[in-house]
């Protein structure tokens, strides 16, 4: 088989060629083989409805039950009277070509012309006020399928995030799901619309002759079934297609956004994203023509069969007239009730086929909903949620024992058979090459995550039984990258500690120590400076000065210095002048709480109580600069050799 890319010209190939064999341009097979898609018949899908029904009506209900009652049920009135305006126009006509002179058929029709219109002008009165209900409730619906959305977005572990499947079904969910669950609720109204209306008209055949009702429902099935196929392609291809609409996604975001402007200038990357671009929506077309074409043979065999059946119906209706089963007098009334039922017929299908397509879309919420679940069940400390929160003091000791970790979907272990000691109004520094394990390290004490073997111990209680919430009121984080928050200067530093009340002072205070408060005053609005050139009046501060920010957070969070503050290369932007004044604050705490200090700069880490050089995960030494520079090892060497660096 040819592989789609000799289709792009050899030139655009090289522009953009390493990467072009990406894995995410290939269809996942895994969704391909998606169960529910594999075997989606008509009728399964049929017996499904009246479930899927159910729910929606039950989510609409939570939303609001009396807009609820009120959109099915003026749904409902219409659609009986659209009923009755379709039996008065058989009526009608059944008058009007009977056997009596013209006058007195016209008079006898006029009753029936009457209730046509009455009927008529009252569907449409309802239907407008049924599309009010639904139109209210539809954003009520939305709201809180994304309340939920977004609760468990925040509350699933740290982990989940690591695996590429949950990133897929969170896309999935996100861009597509939410607003199918929507949409299904309105769907289940048109639903129940359309069944009571073909019920109707069933009615109204069966009294002209049943085997009408028979025939019409027949011819309806072709058109039924090309319409479920082509919802079902469109599924299976769009499901299949989500790491790639991914992988064009993280394009899109590098070629229009704020945060890469820099470096795609600088580095000219222009040519080379848009080339990578390129490649994605090649992949993508073809992917797109695939499912057309095959919808379109799907529709093509349907109207065919659709169409020679409805001439059967009209064939077997002359049989039926001619051999007197329906009499000649019923034949206009029959000709104008299978028009309507054929109508009635085909919004009906379309009314399951739109639920059905929504439905399997929806089921991506429902898959984000169990993967979520799953993950916030099964997390490691799982058997401490739910249990009697009873407040966890600062700790006094942490001890790290044996631990070792592999982050979720690695080979190898980021940290290996770690033990440590640490006691209250320690500083211990955390030092090491570059991917030796400190930040991971950090991260198991924030209880980001948790350890795959080992415990780690909280004045002698093993974490793993302690519900993460609980400790992490005691930490706070001076992260080494930050997340550039769009939010006022003083909100910045606030969501440290978004549960206390915003304390102008202490939030001035933490900003003092941090070193931000000067900058912050020196900002056009001060601390209600927007931090973000997203919106009007906003401004755009440097890598320091939201290190500076950094530390005013992470100080403000532990405003007593009682709790364990991570630093992690807290000084890596900053000059000279604010390093020290950061060193300087952190000295103050000493004797106090835990302060677990990770810098390459070693210099600030020799008052360290403990230093511990980490490498391939593992404690390689540990001890207080003295001890270190003494034994001669790692630790001596590098320090000596940024100590010489700095000395010429
Ligand atoms: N989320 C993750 N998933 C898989 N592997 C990870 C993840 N985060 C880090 N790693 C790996 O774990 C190892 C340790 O990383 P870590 O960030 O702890 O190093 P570090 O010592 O802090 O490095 P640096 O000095 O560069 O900040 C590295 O090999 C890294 O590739």
């Amino acid at each position: 088989m040819r592989r789609w890319w000799a289709f792009i010209p050899k030139q655009r190939r090289a522009e953009a060629a390493p990467e072009a064999d990406l894995p995410e341009l290939e269809d996942s097979a895994w969704y391909m083989h998606a169960a529910e898609a594999e075997s989606a018949s008509f009728w399964r899908m049929a017996r499904k409805l009246p479930s899927l029904a159910a729910e929606a009506i039950a989510l609409a209900w939570r939303a609001d039950r009396w807009l609820t009652v009120l959109a099915l049920g003026l749904n409902l009135a219409a659609g009986v009277l659209t009923t009755t305006a379709l039996l008065g126009v058989a009526d009608v006509t059944a008058q009007l070509f009977s056997a009596e002179p013209t006058t007195d058929r016209i008079l006898a029709a006029l009753p029936a012309v009457f209730l046509v219109a009455a009927a008529t002008a009252g569907r449409t009165v309802l239907g407008v006020a049924a599309g009010w209900a639904q139109q209210r409730l539809t954003p009520l619906v939305q709201n809180s399928i994304e309340a939920r959305f977004f609760e468990l977005s925040t509350q699933v572990p740290r982990a989940a995030w690591d695996e590429d499947a949950y990133q897929d079904i969170i896309e999935q969910c996100r861009q597509r799901g939410v607003r199918a669950v929507v949409e299904l609720v309105g769907d289940t109204v048109d639903l129940v619309t359309g069944v009571v209306t073909v019920a109707a008209v069933g009615v109204a055949l069966v009294v002209l002759n049943p085997v009408l009702l028979v025939l019409l429902f027949l011819a309806a099935i072709p058109s039924g079934w090309a319409a479920v196929r082509s919802a079902r392609l469109q599924y299976i291809a769009s499901r299949s297609r989500v790491s790639r609409r991914r992988r064009m996604w993280v394009y899109e975001m590098l070629m229009a956004s704020e945060y890469t402007a820099d470096e795609v200038r600088v580095m000219e990357l222009g040519p080379w994203l848009r080339g990578q671009y390129r490649i994605m929506v090649a992949a993508e077309t073809e992917a797109d023509f695939a499912v057309i074409r095959q919808q379109t043979w799907t529709r093509l065999a349907g109207s065919t069969a659709s169409g020679i059946a409805l001439g059967g119906v009209y064939a077997a209706l002359l049989a039926m007239i001619g051999t007197g089963m329906v009499p000649l007098a019923a034949a206009a009334a029959a000709v104008v009730a299978l028009q309507s039922g054929g109508q009635a017929m085909r919004t009906l299908m379309v009314a399951i086929n739109t639920a059905y397509e929504d439905s399997l879309y929806a089921e991506a919420v429902k898959e984000f909903e169990r993967a979520s679940s799953e993950h916030i069940e099964t997390q490691p400390h799982r058997l401490a949620l739910g249990t009697a929160a009873e407040p966890l003091p600062s700790p006094g000791r942490i001890s790290v024992e044996d631990v070792s970790f592999t982050y979720p979907g690695a080979d190898d272990p980021s940290l290996r058979h770690v033990s440590l000691e640490i006691e209250r109004g320690q500083t211990v520094a955390l030092v090491g090459e570059n991917g030796s394990g400190k930040t991971t390290l950090a991260k198991l004490l924030a209880g980001l995550y948790a350890p795959s073997s080992g415990r780690i111990r909280w004045d002698g209680r093993d974490l793993a039984a302690v519900d993460p919430a609980l400790w992490r009121t005691h930490v706070s984080v001076i992260g080494q990258v930050i997340y550039h928050w769009p939010l006022g200067a003083g909100t910045n530093v606030r969501i440290g500690r978004t549960e206390a009340d915003p304390d102008q002072d202490a939030i001035v205070q933490a900003a003092r120590t941090g070193g931000a408060h000067d900058m912050i005053m020196k900002l056009e609005h001060g601390y209600g400076t927007l931090l973000s050139k997203m919106f009007k009046g906003g401004t755009m501060l440097s890598g320091g000065q939201w290190q500076r920010i950094s530390a005013a957070r992470g100080l403000f969070r532990d405003p007593d210095a009682k709790g364990v503050l991570i630093c992690d290369e807290p000084s890596a932007a900053l000059d000279a002048l604010a390093e020290a004044h950061l060193f300087a604050a952190l000295q103050e705490r000493a004797g106090q709480g835990i302060t677990i200090l990770i810098s390459h700069r070693l210099s600030g880490v020799r008052s360290a109580d403990l230093i511990v050089v980490l490498d391939e995960g593992r404690i390689i030494e540990s001890g207080n600069h003295d001890e270190l520079m003494a034994v001669g090892g790692r630790y001596a060497s590098m320090f000596d050799l940024q100590a010489a660096s700095y000395l010429g």
